[in-house]
């Protein structure tokens, strides 16, 4: 039985194909980014709170209209049926018996009106494409299934250099698998395209086509934050993808509290990142996050054991999280405070 999401790893590790682990596990450069979104949350310790008769806690929360049974929500991550051949639907399974939102890639390998049978709550991915017909019809498609918002990365004009896959000479899915939301009009399934074209006006774009709340992934200036609110954004997500675009990036905690300032309160503001204990999910939460998200665990959960895997990926940060609030002295997620955090060097 994994008793912690390393194990949950190594276990996927052992089923997974190496250029398929590689693919999930790898990030761009030298892995510096990679590596530091962990070692972010390695240096950080905790002042707990005593005799606060947090009683039971209650770690519900509500996000843009979308009621979570926890802040830790399931990041949008592509291509699940190389993880199990269930997919997305799998997870989708997982993440609604969780009582969570499952982000929805852009890149799934189901549909996502499968996906969204499995019942819970979902949002959708976008990369914002230059041809807008064509984004116009897969938002349409996205949000006529149920997704409840949207979540535009940004942090993507241009494909991330990943080594592990130039050396694996992994570029393409395998033959019979595709991205089935990435199609067109007429039915033809296009490739993701990089926008590098893009700016501010995408937001007044985006919201013509949809009434959605609309999320932006990927910030981590304080000033592209204040932009998001100015240009009316709903919410943003503090992310470095996973450290598989730009390596060099600052990890995405070390960022969070910034946009937190930068957005005061205006909006909910997501971060994730190397997040695997519910001690990272309260940490993230006491710097100013509204809810989290994890990305490599689901897909380590999904390789090790399908949708009962992502279960208790989710099941593991769940109770996590809540013993870990009740030893801070915290009943609810809202009770956390950046006093309760303090830096120091990795133990
Ligand atoms: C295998 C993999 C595929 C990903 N695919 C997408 C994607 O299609 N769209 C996107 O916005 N982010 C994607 N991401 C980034 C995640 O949404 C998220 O930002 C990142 O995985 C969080 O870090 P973590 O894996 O340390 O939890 C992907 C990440 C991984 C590991
Ligand atoms: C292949 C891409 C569309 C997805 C991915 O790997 C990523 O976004 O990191």
């Amino acid at each position: 039985m994994a008793l912690n999401l390393a194990d949950v790893a190594a276990a996927a590790r052992r089923r997974l194909d190496p250029v398929h682990w590689d693919f999930f596990a790898g990030g761009a450069g030298d892995e510096r980014t990679l590596r530091a979104n962990e070692a972010a949350f390695a240096r950080r310790f905790l002042l707990p709170r005593v005799l606060r008769a947090t009683g039971d806690r209650d770690l519900r929360t509500s996000l843009l209209g979308s009621q979570v049974s926890m802040p830790v929500l399931v990041a949008p991550t592509a291509f699940h049926r190389l993880a199990h051949p269930d997919g997305e639907v799998a997870t989708a399974r997982a993440a609604a018996g969780a009582g969570t939102v499952m982000v929805v890639s852009m890149a799934a390998t189901r549909p996502v009106e499968r996906i969204a049978a499995a019942g819970g709550t979902l949002w959708f991915q976008l990369y914002p494409h230059t041809d807008l017909e064509f984004t116009t019809t897969v938002v349409r498609r996205a949000v006529a299934a149920g997704c409840r918002a949207l979540v535009v990365t940004v942090d993507s004009p241009v494909f991330g250099r990943r080594e592990r896959d130039l050396r694996h000479g992994f570029v393409d899915l395998p033959p019979g698998m595709v991205c089935e939301n990435m199609r067109d009009a007429d039915g033809r399934v296009r490739d993701i395209e990089m926008n590098a074209r893009v700016g501010w006006e995408l937001v007044a774009v985006l919201r013509r086509l949809t009434t959605v709340p609309i999320l932006l992934k990927g910030v981590l200036h304080p000033e592209d934050a204040r932009l998001a609110v100015e240009h009316g954004v709903d919410g943003v997500v503090v992310s470095n993808h996973g450290g598989r675009q730009l390596d060099g990036v600052t990890a995405t905690l070390d960022a969070l509290p910034a946009v937190v300032a930068a957005v005061g309160g205006r909006l909910p503001v997501l971060v994730d990142g190397g997040l695997r204990r519910g001690v990272d999910v309260l940490v993230a939460l006491a710097l100013g996050a509204t809810a989290v998200l994890v990305g490599r665990p689901v897909l380590w959960g999904l390789a090790a054991g399908g949708a009962a895997g992502v279960r208790h990926v989710l099941d593991l940060l769940r109770a996590d999280l809540d013993r870990a609030l009740a030893l801070v002295g915290a009943a609810r997620p809202g009770d956390l405070s950046a006093d309760l955090v303090t830096v120091g060097a990795p133990a």
